[in-house]
């Protein structure tokens, strides 16, 4: 059984004082309430003290009867000014009194006899009798005085000499119920005490100045009880679908790869779609796939040197191509998008300058039309990267998939199927083996086409992905409506889980 400092103060005053109420023990100990209160729960639990709990319904003053116990009722003032006039007009009682305490005056002196009401052609007039003369203190002006010393008096005190009732219909008081705890030291307790009880400060915290002089061996550590029910704190965090996003980033960057960066969510067609050589009629450029902007419409294309290039690939081919046999507009690359896949910034990057051997990689918010329900958004996002080497081949893209797969969504299996993209040349789609999720579709991959890389003037094979994450976010956090990525729900925000 150990006991707290607290709790052994708490029980030496009880020693000497075997019964008291909370209050006592308060200015005893000089302790806090909260700390008493806690102290004496300990003990009781230990059986060391006993805990009695007496409601009693009191009298207590209202604001109003405060005031009166200072300035005295409505009746004794007129009462004060009577003695002093002996006639009074009702006009002059408004020296004395508020408007609303003149309404009920006449009733209440007459009941007490101190008044009579004469009729003058000024209106009523109030003449002191002799009644009022010989007037003394009544017990309620007693009980007022005694309730405003003492703060409350028991029910049954006050209705032996005034009517509580009448009190409340005067909002002079109110009843109110007290509970008063009276804590007495049981045998035990005693029995503790005789053998002696030694009382040492307790350190809550180790500081240099205990280290320093030593005094750490005297003292008595608290300790920590990491249990105790604490109120619950929401301190700022990052948002949830962030933190994850994070993660990844990290993750990539640990495994050597270059961040790509952009500040704008939006793009030029050139870059979304000509420069990763998606001819202009490709029906993934109708409105039904990608969003348009209305205003500005168009915005600037890179330099002269560049855009002759894609077009050339285009319309001719490059590379041993012969290009999709077109002609193609600039106007039509001018124009501006949301940018609706992460790709572009690999384009960009290409077109740039790339270390080589070079590894990069980007995470994007990306934009496609589409209804909203729990599985799809139109705005969602993208981990693109691509490698750039001069013997990479297609196996090597293989490789580096079932890696993502891996480290980023803890897949066990990975699956390739053949897929189509205008810019790449194999293409792959990769599905990972999540234990909870199944199978999950988790992005596109391929070799860049040499139309696209010779154009941005890469000479060396690029091999590139685009990943989709979101459906690992909502595993990843716990949730089966992906519109929660992007929630308000404050009880969302709060509660999800931030772990990896
Ligand atoms: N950009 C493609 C994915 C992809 C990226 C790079 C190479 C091949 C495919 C998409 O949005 O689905």
């Amino acid at each position: 059984m150990t006991l707290g400092y607290n709790e052994k103060l708490v029980l030496l005053k009880l020693g000497e004082l075997k019964k008291a109420d909370v209050e006592e023990l308060i200015k005893a100990t000089g302790l806090e309430q909260v700390a008493v209160m806690r102290a004496i729960l300990t003990l009781q639990s230990q059986g060391l003290v006993r805990l009695e709990e007496r409601r009693e319904k009191v009298v207590k003053l209202t604001d109003t009867g405060k005031k009166y116990a200072k300035i005295g009722l409505p009746e004794v003032r007129v009462l004060k000014l009577l003695k002093e006039k002996r006639k009074v007009k009702l006009e002059e009682l408004r020296e004395v009194l508020t408007e609303d305490e003149i309404k009920p005056i006449i009733g209440i002196l007459r009941k007490e006899g101190w008044a009579k009401v004469e009729k003058t052609p000024e209106g009523l007039a109030l003449e002191i009798t002799e009644k009022g003369e010989k007037a003394e203190k009544r017990a309620i002006d007693e009980v007022l005085e005694k309730l405003a010393v003492k703060g409350y008096l028991p029910h049954e005190e006050v209705e032996k000499v005034v009517s509580v009732k009448e009190l409340k219909r005067r909002k002079i008081a109110q009843e109110d119920e007290i509970v008063e705890r009276i804590v007495e030291i049981t045998e035990k307790g005693l029995n503790l005490m005789k053998k002696g009880i030694e009382l040492k400060k307790e350190v809550t915290a180790l500081t240099p100045e205990l280290i320093s002089t030593g005094r750490w061996r005297e003292v008595e550590f608290k300790p920590f009880n990491i249990k105790a029910p604490v109120k619950r704190i929401y301190p700022g965090k990052k948002q949830p679908y962030r933190v994850f996003l994070d993660k990844i980033r990290r993750r990539l960057i640990e495994m050597g790869f270059i961040e790509m960066t952009v500040d704008s969510l939006i793009e030029t067609q050139f870059w979304n779609f000509d420069a990763l050589f998606q001819p202009q009629n490709h029906p993934a450029r109708e409105w039904t796939d990608t969003y348009q902007l209305k205003y500005p419409e168009k915005g600037h294309l890179p330099d002269k040197e560049l855009v002759e290039k894609v077009k050339t690939a285009h319309e001719k081919g490059l590379a041993g191509s012969r290009g999709w046999g077109y002609v193609w507009s600039p106007e039509r690359a001018m124009l501006l998008m949301p940018r609706a896949h992460a790709t572009a910034l690999s384009a960009r990057q290409l077109a740039k300058g790339v270390q080589i051997p070079g590894k990069y990689f980007t995470i994007q918010r990306v934009f496609r039309p589409d209804v909203l329900d729990r599985t799809h958004l139109i705005e969602f996002n993208q981990i693109d990267g691509f490698v750039v080497s001069e013997d990479l081949t297609f196996r090597h893209l293989l490789g580096i998939l079932k890696r993502f797969a891996i480290e980023i969504a803890g897949a066990k299996k990975v699956k390739f199927f053949p897929d189509y993209y205008p810019f790449t040349e194999p293409s792959v789609q990769l599905s990972a083996y999540h234990p909870e999720l199944g199978w999950v579709e988790f992005g596109g991959a391929g070799v860049f086409r040499e139309e696209m890389t010779e154009a941005l003037g890469i000479k060396e094979p690029v091999i590139a992905w685009g990943i989709g994450i979101d459906r690992l976010a909502m595993f990843k956090l716990g949730i089966d409506d992906i519109r929660y990525l992007f929630s308000y729900d404050l009880r969302w925000l709060r509660e999800a889980k931030l772990l990896w």
